[in-house]
């Protein structure tokens, strides 16, 4: 481009500072003179329109040049692009324009014949150098032709052919191997360039006939008008340098194009790129692998997956098939249960109606009981004892209340959430041990806040029918501390069951008749018998007299045990005070000694005398003592009872019964076992003790000191409910044979009794599971069935001495007396079961 004489400055700033006529100097300089034509020269600034002709012929091979083809040139043809020639031919072509338009014969452009052939060159021109610069033209003209082809001179003027055309040569040696649009392009161009060839042939005739034309009016008009046409010319000078600017600046907007660009960064960018063809199909290949491996690997999972539907689908059908079946065997007991169901309501209905058949019943006895009692009163009813067997209301009652019935007592203190209670009759206590919740309905409920007379009064019927001729026996039972001896004791100014018992039976017998009344009172501390007993009192002699038979000398079943080992007081608890006239390590004492056991108030102390004694006595000062011991409580086997034997004399058959009292406590398997170690197997060992033979040998000597009938319950109780979960004893076997030397081995039958049986329990959380058991126990007490009661009459003959405490057993055996439908108890020893003895008669 610095070679191309493209500046405008150049061009126009020149001017023509030594030329001074540019026609003149066109001429001189013009097709007649010989000029270089150099590529590479830089123009003059002051350059002519015929210089530029001159170069523009010398870059076409000079045809008008004398030194003929190639002339001007001495070592061949120009060195000149195809670009550069065209330059230079519309820098050549615009000043002509430009000075045609300058001199006042402006082209009508509109009419098509008008157009100068210069302008339309010039366009034709330009259109063809932009053609060159685009991209379609780089390919299509070979590099070297553009860049640094020469221009093959000569031309021949006028018929320039394609083959001998300098610019077309190099692209004809390509042209086999160039696609069809390429040629076609080059063809383009080559007419175009033919065309371009023609015009300016054209333009150089019209050049040489203004010039002739030039010539003549130079010589006509003189030199005003050579003037004239200087300053024409000079203005057409000027346009055409004007226009050579335009086109300059043209081209030089147009700019160099990529075509510039250097093989060699041409090569480095084509590396760059194929580099990055092959860094992109690496990639490709790469993630094709990658795609591979991937599918593989989904083809596997597929695989898994579908497996695992195929199991898990078996496995829910086996499922659905085992539900089905277990659906199946669910349907079948339901409707089984409904049936059970059905039954079951059935049953319910039926018990039911016969439950209200028996209450109704029960209603009519009651009020019928109670009528009796309200019309008879005080005063008549040991009228009718008189007359014979009391068998007023109290036995009534006590025949509608039951035989067994199990009363609960809970001891005072801090009251637990696990033990709750319904009090009153056929209350329930509900204990809640070991997450286990249970609800135990028992015939009485005595809250901790029962008073000792309360829990009497429940009791008071069944003491006073044994002046009926019904053998009562009350034992207390329970774990230690819970109160047995508070409740059959009790304090003196509280007292309990015992001496109200007593109490209420001598106030009753001071109401008339005469009454023979054996009392004896035992403990059994450490297998040694002890008697309780010092002193009898007899009834008021306004009402008859009560004979009291007591012991006057060491009863014959007194076994010489050790001597009491005098174990220590259990943590947390006070040793028992000795009570005053106790006599711990002795005999009983003699009567009338200071020290009585029973008291009468009339009776003088000390004035007692062995043998049959008749006191008189005033009931309400009853007092009951028993000798205490101070370790008692502490791990030995202790059991002390109180038997009551009344005769009444007179009427067909006098009355013979028994009140037995008991207090169970320490009825621990072992001695020197503590007692609140004992826990349950107090009352296994309790009924198994109670209710074999051997075991009653071989076990707690202490259970051998209960009452009978409470020994018989127990047994019962051992035995596993029967029918309608009822266990059976028999009232009158006694488990226990002659040889065991046993208190109750000295007693004679007296047939089926009353048992109330106050269970005793605690609500400390820590005492639950030892309430737990005593309560199973009292449920099981009081399912036994002991038949019903009835009243017993002395036998006309006999002795009284005969029915002491002294007489060995030697009467009938019994049998027991099973309820109806029930098996003989398996717990009783059959072998020693005998039918109950009849009444027997004491001697009038
Ligand atoms: N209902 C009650 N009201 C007031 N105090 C009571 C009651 N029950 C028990 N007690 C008191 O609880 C303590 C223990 O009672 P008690 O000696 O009668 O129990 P126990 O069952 O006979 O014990 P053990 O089996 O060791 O002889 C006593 O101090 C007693 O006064």
């Amino acid at each position: 481009a610095a070679a191309v004489p493209g500046n405008p400055s150049q061009v126009s700033g020149g001017g023509r500072s030594s030329a001074g006529d540019p026609l003149l100097e066109n001429r001189s300089a013009g097709p007649q003179s010989s000029t270089r034509c150099k590529p590479g020269d830089r123009r003059r600034s002051d350059q002519t329109t015929g210089e530029l002709w001159t170069e523009l012929t010398g870059l076409v091979g000079c045809p008008e040049s004398e030194d003929g083809p190639g002339g001007g040139a001495e070592g061949g043809p120009a060195e000149v692009s195809l670009e550069e020639a065209l330059v230079r031919v519309a820098e050549f072509l615009s000043v002509q324009l430009g000075a045609e338009e300058s001199f006042g014969n402006p082209p009508d452009l509109s009419k098509p014949g008008d157009v100068p052939p210069l302008l339309t060159v010039t366009g034709q021109l330009l259109a063809l150098l932009a053609w060159i610069r685009s991209p379609r033209g780089r390919q299509a003209v070979p590099q070297g032709t553009q860049a640094s082809s020469g221009v093959q001179s000569p031309i021949p003027a006028g018929t320039p052919s394609q083959d001998e055309s300098p610019s077309l040569s190099p692209r004809g040696e390509a042209q086999g191997q160039q696609p069809p649009q390429l040629e076609e392009n080059q063809r383009a161009s080559q007419r175009l360039e033919q065309l371009i060839l023609g015009q300016l042939e054209e333009l150089k005739q019209q050049l040489e006939l203004q010039e002739k034309e030039l010539g003549q009016l130079r010589l006509g008009v003189g030199a005003t008008d050579s003037e004239k046409r200087v300053q024409y010319l000079t203005l057409e000078n000027k346009a055409l340098k004007q226009s050579l600017s335009l086109t300059r600046d043209l081209l030089l907007h147009c700019g160099p194009g990529p075509l510039s660009r250097a093989p060699q960064e041409e090569a480095e960018a084509l590396a760059e790129l194929q580099g990055r063809l092959q860094e992109a199909q690496d990639t490709t290949e790469a993630l094709r692998v990658q795609l591979g491996a991937q599918e593989m690997q989904l083809q596997g999972l597929r695989g898994a997956l579908q497996q695992l539907q195929q199991e898990t689908e078996q496995n829910c059908r086996r499922e659905l098939q085992q539900m089905h079946g277990q659906l199946a065997g669910l349907r079948a007991r339901m409707a089984s249960l409904r049936q059970g169901c059905g039954d079951l309501r059935g049953l319910v209905s039926t018990f039911t109606q016969s439950c209200q058949g028996s209450l109704s019943e029960a209603r009519g006895q009651v009020s019928w009981a109670l009528g009796a009692l309200s019309a008879g009163g005080a005063g008549t009813k040991f009228q009718e004892a008189k007359q014979g067997p009391l068998a007023g209301c109290p036995g009534r009652l006590l025949e509608l209340k039951g035989n067994i019935r199990v009363l609960c007592r809970l001891r005072p203190g801090t009251p637990s959430s696990l033990v709750s209670l319904e009090p009153g009759p056929g209350g329930t206590v509900t204990t809640c041990y070991r997450g286990h919740q249970r609800r135990f309905r028992l015939d009485w409920v005595f809250p901790p806040h029962a008073s000792q007379e309360e829990v009497f009064r429940e009791l008071e019927s069944a003491v006073l029918s044994c002046l009926g001729g019904y053998s009562v026996c009350i034992f207390t039972y329970g774990q230690t501390g819970t109160g047995k001896t508070y409740s059959m004791e009790g304090p003196p100014e509280d007292p309990g069951i015992a001496p109200r018992a007593l109490q209420s039976l001598f106030r009753e017998m001071g109401t008339g008749g005469q009454h023979h009344v054996t009392l004896s009172m035992v403990e059994i501390y450490n297998e040694a018998v002890r008697s309780g007993l010092s002193l009898a009192a007899s009834a008021p002699p306004s009402f008859g007299s009560t004979l009291l038979e007591l012991p006057t000398k060491p009863p014959p079943f007194h076994t010489q045990g050790p001597p009491s080992p005098r174990a220590s007081p259990a943590p947390g608890r006070e040793a028992r005070p000795s009570r005053p006239g106790g006599n711990p390590g002795g005999w009983p004492h003699p009567l009338g000694s200071a020290q009585p056991g029973v008291v009468a108030s009339d009776a003088e102390p000390g004035k007692g005398q062995p043998g049959h004694r008749r006191h008189r006595h005033e009931p309400a000062q009853l007092s009951f003592a028993c000798p205490g011991h101070a370790d008692s409580a502490h791990g030995v086997p202790t059991a002390r009872s109180c038997h009551l034997r009344h005769v009444a004399p007179g009427g067909p058959g006098r009355i013979r019964a028994c009140l037995e009292g008991g207090d169970s406590r320490h009825l621990v398997g072992r001695p020197g076992r503590r007692p609140t170690s004992a826990g349950s197997s107090d009352h296994q060992s309790l009924a198994a003790g109670a209710g074999r033979r051997d075991d009653c040998a071989a076990g707690p000597p202490a259970t051998r000191a209960l009452p009978r009938f409470a020994a018989h319950t127990l047994a019962a109780a051992r035995t596993r409910p029967r029918r309608h979960g009822s266990a059976v004893a028999a009232g009158g076997a006694h488990p226990a044979g002659p040889r065991e030397g046993g208190l109750h081995a000295r007693r004679r039958p007296f047939g089926p009794a009353h048992q109330p049986a106050p269970s005793q329990i605690s609500t400390r959380p820590e005492d639950l599971g030892e309430t737990v058991c005593s309560l199973k126990f009292a449920e099981r007490v009081g399912q036994v069935e002991l038949g019903p009661a009835r009243p017993r009459r002395a036998p006309r003959s006999g002795t009284l001495s005969s029915l002491s405490t002294d007489t060995p057993l030697t009467g009938t055996p019994c049998t027991p007396t099973p309820s109806p439908g029930s098996p003989p108890s398996p717990g009783l020893d059959s072998g020693s079961s005998s039918a109950l003895s009849p009444p027997e008669e004491l001697p009038s």
